[in-house]
């Protein structure tokens, strides 16, 4: 898709226009006033037409003239003001960058630009090529034996002989019985938020595996790499329950990524952020004092996103800690971010997230607030994530796969702190 969607009296515009009319046209004219503020939010920035005004949304990029070329580049403009922000210089940082502090949502922290270019592409082979593979698990593993290379090493494999652009199979296929999910009553989804109280009670709630789909059929690799959705890190998230499976060991969180999110926390003034907090931090009080010694990212989720997907608002609570900070990368395509408060009723703030930011969730208030992305802002991949963009030659024929995946995608790792200090999951308690 090219950026002339936004351009009226261009054929993909009326294209749009005749589609949008077409779905509209038998729509009841007072069906936005259902929605809840955050809904309606969702729907505006959703939207194929009107392709959505961005003035309301905050981007903080298009205050900085260093992004200048990129923010040409990715079509797409916010306003650096359209939401009250707080300037924040980080600690020890030698090129003298920002954080920022939205008032709206008490423990959201912005940091622009926060990851270099060259990381960001290793962000993004680390997420394609380790990460979404065997020993992780993918959405795509359920329901198919996925190569034991990775569905995209064996894609770049392909992308160099097409006879090796092979099927892959369904789980359920053949003469392997399809599993059923355990009989007897069924479980209702315990989506209560987790906690210290009830890490006993998660323990031992039985996590049965969910089971292949009867239906997917076979799918070359070159079509499946396109379906990958997520990827989890470190200790097992159980869809089924939405809770942790503590059952299954923590995994390993990378070392690259651990580093990238602990400088991330470190860079932040939290007395800044939190020192004047009146929120309830819960029976033990407030705990950033410790963060700059206690943070230790042990859990996440790598989302891929394609143009048309969105992630509906939601709260993240299946960590037993419910404070500590939640790190989340963004790569590729730029997306809009909406952040509320604890309920959808109330009217989110739209934050435009470009490649490179990173979105620090912490404390109880924003932790517990609902949030999601309603577009991926197509057309926006900034020059540095093309091969024209690289140093050199060196390094340009290797990328172009992912220059090629990123051109409509975005890739979010997001990162999470599932226990507070001093909880022993094993012994079950916490010291004090
Ligand atoms: O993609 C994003 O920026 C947010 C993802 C998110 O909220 C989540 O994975 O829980
Ligand atoms: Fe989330």
């Amino acid at each position: 898709m090219s950026s002339s969607i936004l351009l009226p009296n261009t054929p993909e515009y009326k294209k749009a226009q005749r589609q949008y009319l077409k779905a509209t046209k038998n729509r009841p004219a007072t069906i936005d006033q259902e929605w809840t503020p955050f809904r309606a939010a969702e729907k505006r920035f959703k939207a194929r037409f009107p392709p959505p005004d961005l003035s309301s949304v905050l981007d903080l990029a298009s205050a900085d003239g260093s992004r200048a070329q990129e923010i040409i580049d990715g079509h797409w403009q916010g306003s650096p003001t359209a939401v009250e922000s707080v300037k924040l210089p980080l600690r020890n940082d030698k090129r003298r960058s920002n954080a920022y502090l939205i008032p709206a949502i008490p423990g959201l922290v912005i940091l622009p630009s926060f990851i270099s270019q060259d990381k960001q592409r290793s962000l993004v082979r680390w997420s394609l090529s380790r990460h979404a593979r065997k020993p992780n698990d993918t959405n795509l593993d359920v329901h198919y034996v996925l190569p034991e290379a990775g569905l995209w090493n064996s894609w770049l494999e392909a992308r160099k002989d097409p006879q090796k652009d092979v099927l892959v199979q369904p789980r359920a296929s053949g003469s392997q019985p399809v599993e059923s999910p355990p009989s007897g009553p069924r479980q209702l989804v315990n989506n209560e938020p987790a906690s210290p109280e009830s890490f006993q009670a998660i323990s031992t709630t039985p996590k049965p595996p969910a089971a292949p789909s009867p239906t997917v059929q076979p799918t070359p690799v070159s079509s499946l790499v396109h379906k990958m959705r997520w990827a989890n890190i470190g200790w097992f998230y159980h869809w089924g329950t939405k809770q942790y499976d503590f059952t299954k060991g923590p995994g390993t969180i990378d070392e690259e990524l651990r580093s990238v999110c602990n400088d991330a926390v470190q860079a932040v003034d939290w007395e800044k952020v939190h020192g004047s907090s009146t929120a309830d931090w819960g029976p033990k009080g407030p705990d950033w004092q410790t963060w700059h010694q206690s943070y230790e990212p042990d859990a996440g989720i790598v989302n891929f996103y394609q143009e048309k997907d969105t992630l509906m608002a939601h709260v993240d609570r299946s960590e037993v800690c419910a404070t500590s900070p939640l790190v989340s990368i963004s790569l590729g395509n730029a997306a809009v971010f909406l952040i509320g408060g604890l309920t959808r009723d109330i009217e989110p703030v739209p934050i435009l997230l470009r490649s490179g930011d990173v979105v620090i969730m912490s404390g109880p208030a924003c932790r517990r607030a609902y949030h999601g992305i309603p577009r991926i802002l197509e057309a926006s991949l900034p020059r540095h994530l093309r091969a024209e963009g690289l140093q050199g030659d060196e390094g340009k024929e290797d990328w172009k796969p992912y220059e090629e995946y990123l051109e409509t995608s975005r890739i979010n790792i997001n990162v999470r702190q599932v226990f507070p200090r001093g909880f022993d999951p094993y012994a079950g308690s916490t010291d004090s």
